[in-house]
């Protein structure tokens, strides 16, 4: 049985899942790195596939764009599919000057301007922060791979185009970068005692104005898919 979201049947997600915003990237990711990928969903064009990767079982699904978004597709593969871990493999724009276009971002916690953990209606400010299993697999599997990445705080937003124009001062806490997704994912999985983690890559700088095109950030950000295919691989054996 399927959702109004999803119509992979029961078992057709393995217990990993990356989720890029893009669709694209999905379908760049699965016929890039898995093997046997098979389109398991396509409700709205977000499409899902499954195959292996490097003999373990992996998914990769589009979340679209926002916390509404993949605040939808992560609860449904938590709770329906049962899901245990939720990898982003996202974009997101420098908030810091220390990093520069295509640097690899690990979200170690979520800020965020949403309402979005208010649902939980906890009385006070849920922090959202990945899972440190997932996250502790990430940082070795990167530097197994010769790359260094940056690890800090992210800020979720619900906008993209600010017109406040206060989207730096959250570098003043420290902030490394902005994106639309990690606070929600961390939040449901949360509730839903699962695993989350958010891997971005710097396709644009809020500091300097650069951005890459769409192109790249569909089809050339392959150092975090690397990342996390290879989280997903350490974590069946855990
Ligand atoms: O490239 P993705 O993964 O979609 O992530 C970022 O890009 C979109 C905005 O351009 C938002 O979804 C933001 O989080
Ligand atoms: O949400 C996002 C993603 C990439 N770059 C931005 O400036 N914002």
């Amino acid at each position: 049985m399927g959702t109004p979201h999803n119509e992979a049947p029961q078992g057709a997600f393995a217990k990993t899942v990356l989720m890029p915003g893009d669709p694209l990237r999905a379908k760049f990711i699965a016929e890039t790195f898995l093997q046997d990928a098979r389109l398991v969903n396509n409700v709205r064009g977000v499409q899902g596939y499954t195959g292996t990767y490097q003999g373990t079982p992996v998914s990769v699904m589009a979340s679209g764009m926002g916390m509404p978004s993949i605040g939808i597709y992560s609860h449904e593969l938590f709770h329906v599919y049962d899901v245990d871990n939720i990898i982003r493999v996202g974009s997101a724009g420098a908030i810091s000057p220390e990093l520069k276009l295509r640097d690899v971002v690990f979200g170690q916690g979520s800020c965020t301007d949403s309402n979005y953990a208010h649902q939980f209606g906890l009385g006070g400010t849920f922090a959202p922060i990945a899972d440190f299993t997932l996250l502790e697999t990430a940082v070795a599997v990167a530097r197994k791979l010769g790359i260094e990445p940056h690890v800090g705080s992210l800020l979720s937003s619900d906008v993209f185009y600010n017109k406040a124009g206060n989207t730096l001062d959250w570098g003043k806490m420290g902030v490394l970068a902005v994106e639309m997704e990690s606070a929600a994912l961390y939040c449901n999985a949360a509730e839903a005692g699962k695993r989350a983690l958010a891997i971005c890559t710097i396709s644009d700088s809020l500091v300097t104005g650069e951005e890459l095109p769409a192109a790249d950030r569909q089809t050339t950000f392959t150092q975090m898919m690397e990342i996390a295919l290879g989280v997903a691989v350490e974590m069946a054996k855990k």
